[in-house]
Formats: C-alpha cells, sequence, structure tokens
C-alpha cells in the first residue's frame, strides 16, 4: 500500500452478497463490488485494496495497518457497526479519512441497527446507496487529497 491505496473493507457476511438478503442488498457479489471499487479508483488514479472478512480481529488489523500513508479507508462493518468499540478505537487511532459505508439504510431499518459505533469517529458516511456508494466513498477520499 502508498499513498496513492484506497484501502476498502468489507466485514462479515459481505462475503454472501448477491445470495443474502437480495431485497436488502440487492444481486451484486462482492466479487462484483470489488471490481466496480477497482474501476472507480483507478479513474481517480488511486488503486483500491479490497479485502473482506468476518472476523473482527482481522477487521482491526487492517485498518491498523491503513491507519497513515495511504489515501484513505473504506469501511463497511456489517453487523460491527453495531457493536463494536474495538473496531471504532483502531478508526479512532487512524491518520488517514475514513469513510463509513453502508449499502442498505441502516436508519430505515430495524431499531438495533440505527446506531453505528463509527459514524462519529469516520470523516464521512455513504449510507444506503447500494454497491455504488462505494464509488462514492472512494471518489470523496480522492477529493479530499
Ligand atoms: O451486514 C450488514 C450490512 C450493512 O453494513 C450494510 O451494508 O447495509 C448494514 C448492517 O446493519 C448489516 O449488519
Amino acid at each position: 500500500m502508498d499513498e496513492r491505496t484506497v484501502l476498502v473493507i468489507n466485514g462479515p457476511n459481505l462475503n454472501l452478497l448477491g445470495e443474502r438478503e437480495p431485497e436488502v442488498y440487492g444481486h451484486a457479489t462482492l466479487a462484483d463490488l470489488e471490481d466496480g471499487c477497482q474501476v472507480a479508483a483507478a479513474a481517480l488514479g488511486l488503486t483500491a485494496d479490497c479485502r473482506q472478512s468476518n472476523h473482527e480481529g482481522a477487521l482491526i488489523d487492517w485498518v491498523q495497518e491503513g491507519r497513515r500513508g495511504i489515501a484513505g479507508i473504506v469501511l463497511n462493518a456489517g453487523g460491527y457497526t453495531h457493536t463494536s468499540v474495538a473496531l471504532r478505537d483502531a478508526v479512532s487511532a487512524c491518520r488517514v479519512l475514513v469513510v463509513e459505508v453502508h449499502i442498505s439504510d441502516i436508519h430505515a431499518r430495524e431499531p438495533f441497527r440505527h446506531h453505528s459505533y463509527l459514524t462519529d469517529v469516520t470523516a464521512h458516511q455513504v449510507i444506503g446507496r447500494g454497491i455504488d456508494g462505494y464509488a462514492e466513498a472512494i471518489t470523496w477520499l480522492a477529493e479530499q487529497r
């Protein structure tokens, strides 16, 4: 990773995109999502480094790895958004800008999804825009450079 890298981190269950609740998350797969990130980043002279894990500690390790010296982090923490103080603390330690992304509109869903531990420690949020939200987040990061 270098100063032109956008680190795109997807959390738990996002590996099941396309088959998981398509009425909520759509029919695109994680591979489609990651291809879209590569295309969006390349158009802006950036490179997307895309990763996914179902494990909270892996997400924390990757946020720490990207905390300085890159163009920014795009983070969809999945269910950990609503539970993880530890991931929030890792985001707080970042020197680079972090954008919180959610495919669905978490504020229009069950009450337990309305609170995000990440919102007040991230620089920007893109919520409820489907997988296009990732390109929006990458574009926003490019505009801050
Ligand atoms: O796994 C997810 C995906 C999600 O982050 C989204 O992208 O809409 C919303 C979360 O509430 C949920 O747990």
